[in-house]
């Protein structure tokens, strides 16, 4: 079986005379969850977006090489933007996901049917499942998408900051299920602003600053002082303890500082 999901060689987006993405390449391998950090405006949406096909880029991505309808099935996408422009149920909603596999159409297969209300149910929304998916809270819908997200069951995962909006018990479960999702032999691509979970649960941490990457390992290589002071502008009290290591942001000067 081919270990790797995804590969991006020399992948460069480039707009007007900045690249946005500048010469980004690494593979991702099955049982891995790797986080891409970075701060805002370094490029981790362009470089998911690019990777996807979604947006105009040069270089290679192992994904834009496959047809549409194997690209559906070979990786799901959660966007940043969630936006829900018609009261569509959630049940609808997270059926969705599953048009590649379905088909276009108001009938819906019984095992497709089953997948959704297993998702459902798994992701503790069974409740909401009848309610029009404008009328819910921001962490509701985050809860929603990524519903739509896994109920998929591809390969790979691509998730562009799935933790924002999420109470800090509904983070830990969206990292611990985006984990497993790696331990089971897939792939995740996930973007993240909290180095806390991303140090916790990622097997590996892409660093990005001004569109490159700029450090590429296992995150207590890359969350180093230099590393969070050169990226971020930051340094950070770590701690280690049994539940895994702890993150807390400081700023480099001033107030804790
Ligand atoms: N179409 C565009 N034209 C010009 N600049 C763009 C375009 N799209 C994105 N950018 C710029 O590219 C940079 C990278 O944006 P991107 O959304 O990839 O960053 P990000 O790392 O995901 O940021 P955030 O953490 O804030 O979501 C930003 O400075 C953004 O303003």
């Amino acid at each position: 079986m081919d270990q790797e999901l995804l590969t991006i060689d020399a992948l460069t987006v480039r707009e007007g005379s900045r690249d946005l993405v500048a010469e980004a390449s690494f593979s991702l391998a099955r049982g891995e969850c790797v986080g891409l950090i970075g701060p805002n405006g370094a490029g981790k949406t362009t470089l998911m977006r690019a990777a996807l096909g979604l947006q105009r880029a040069q270089g290679l991505s192992s994904l834009t090489l496959l047809p549409p309808e194997e690209r559906a099935r070979q990786v799901a996408f959660l966007p940043q933007n969630r936006d829900v422009a018609w009261p569509v149920s959630v049940r609808d909603l997270v059926s969705l996901g599953l048009l590649p596999a379905r088909g276009i159409g108001l009938h819906v297969p019984q095992t497709v049917a089953e997948r959704v209300e297993a998702i459902l149910a798994e992701m503790e929304l069974t409740a909401l499942a009848d309610r029009a998916a404008t009328s819910l809270s921001g962490g509701e819908l985050a809860r929603v998408m990524m519903a739509r997200l896994l109920v998929q069951d591809t390969p790979l995962v691509i998730a562009d900051e799935p933790a924002a909006s999420l109470d800090p018990a509904q983070q830990i479960a969206l990292m611990d299920r985006l984990r497993s999702v790696a331990d089971a032999g897939r792939g995740v691509l996930v973007s993240l602003h909290d180095l806390g979970l991303a140090a916790r649960y990622c097997t590996r941490l892409l660093a990005m600053k001004a569109g490159r990457i700029v450090a590429d390992g296992a995150p207590m290589d890359v969350l180093t002082p230099e590393v969070l002071a050169d990226v971020f502008q930051i340094r950070a009290q770590m701690i280690d303890t049994s539940d895994g290591l702890i993150l807390h942001p400081v700023a480099l000067t001033g107030r804790g500082g």
